[in-house]
């Protein structure tokens, strides 16, 4: 696709244009998940989301969260077969789940986990409502979904304990600080929204790298000597924090060029709210749109030899602030969770190439 039709389109959606969600994924996301929702509702849950995961909150809260979850996750590893599909969805979820209830995140996890797998094979299937169909598990694991996270909302209500510093705590803080409060039910739609968005896109993210590095000796070494220089600087029980995250550079250029090559996300989706023309099409009003991004990705005059792994590309910092980086999305449906998505696939691959020899 042209480009031009990208950025025309995306324009037009800062002034108002809204996504059209397949039918499976409104239904088993649930009515207040913020990728579906227009208008006021959007405003609202975004600005929740995006405060729970500022770069404030990312320094402060989340990022010890995910060091401490990536270097246990990360051990024992040698001398094994690893199937790095499985290993990385894992990691992908438990991650958030520790981000989002840490106290709690071991005791779930198992009842937790094949449920929400049954969720994501849902969104992604045609919703037919017959049972055994994917369709109806994921509206099932739902519902499975909806008690565990409301009962754990009830206990905490319940114990006397001190708010917890973790997302759902924050999402639950009632006093005045808590500029976004959410009820239980948009909390919940909150949790499953963070899940769910940053389930395949940091898996499959971290799975591709390690694939591109694995094919790549000289990308991979120039990875490893970044690591190896924030490591020298540690004790080795010392954690990543803020200023190694921003000290990797080279990781960055590694995961946008994985992001790019392997293109993660091969579109984004809007709804024309008017009748528009582009290159002497009509795009009449209502239409849904899938913006393919894919061939933005490949194209050679923005991207010279498209189909090469070369993250030196992106060194050049101007190359991410162009109208044509779609990788997580543009304009007021930006991707949220980019630092935090980034934060996370920076450190899985910190602690794996200080620890592994592939
Ligand atoms: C490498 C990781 C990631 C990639 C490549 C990615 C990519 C994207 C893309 C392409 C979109 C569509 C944007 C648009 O329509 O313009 C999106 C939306 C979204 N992403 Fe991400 N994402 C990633 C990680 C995350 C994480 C970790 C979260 C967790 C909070 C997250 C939360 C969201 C949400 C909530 C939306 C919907 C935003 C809205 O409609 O207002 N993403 N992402």
């Amino acid at each position: 696709m042209d480009p031009e039709l990208n950025r025309y389109i995306l324009m037009n959606e800062a002034k108002g244009l809204v996504p059209g969600y397949p039918q499976s994924m409104l239904d088993i996301l649930g009515k207040c998940n913020i990728a579906a929702v227009h208008g006021s509702t959007h405003k609202q849950m975004r600005g929740a989301l995006l405060a729970l995961i500022s770069p404030t909150m990312i320094r402060q809260q989340l990022l010890p969260k995910i060091d401490d979850f990536m270097r246990t996750f990360l051990t024992n590893w040698d001398n094994k077969v690893i199937d790095l599909q499985e290993k990385t969805k894992e990691m992908a979820f438990l991650s958030s789940l520790k981000q989002i209830a840490s106290a709690e995140c071991t005791s779930v996890a198992q009842e937790f986990m094949p449920e929400f797998f049954k969720l994501v094979l849902g969104t992604l299937s045609l919703p037919i409502d017959l049972p055994g169909t994917n369709y109806s598990r994921g509206f099932q694991a739902r519902q499975n979904i909806l008690r565990i996270l409301g009962q754990l909302i009830k206990e905490r209500r319940d114990s006397k304990e001190e708010s917890h510093k973790d997302m759902l705590g924050y999402l639950m803080n009632n006093d005045e600080s808590n500029k976004h409060k959410l009820s239980d039910d948009e909390i919940i739609d909150q949790i499953i929204t963070i899940l769910y968005s940053g389930y395949e896109t940091v898996s499959t993210t971290s799975m591709m790298a390690v694939k591109y590095l694995h094919d790549h000796p000289r990308v991979l070494e120039e990875l490893r000597k970044e690591h190896m220089a924030i490591r020298d600087r540690k004790k080795p029980e010392d954690p990543i924090e803020w200023n190694d995250l921003k000290s990797m550079r080279f990781t960055r250029a590694v995961i946008f060029e994985t992001s790019r090559l392997a293109t993660i996300v091969n579109g984004v989706l809007r709804k024309t709210t008017e009748e528009m023309e582009l290159n002497g099409f009509v795009i009449p009003k209502g239409w849904r749109i899938y913006v393919y991004t894919r061939e933005v990705n490949y194209d050679p005059f923005l991207y010279p030899d498209p189909l090469a792994f070369n993250p030196w590309r992106w060194m050049d910092k101007s190359l991410e602030s162009q109208s044509y980086f779609l990788i997580f999305g543009g304009g007021t449906r930006q991707c949220p969770g980019k630092e935090l998505g980034i934060a996370e696939i920076s450190t899985f691959l910190h602690y794996f190439v200080t620890r592994y020899r592939l």
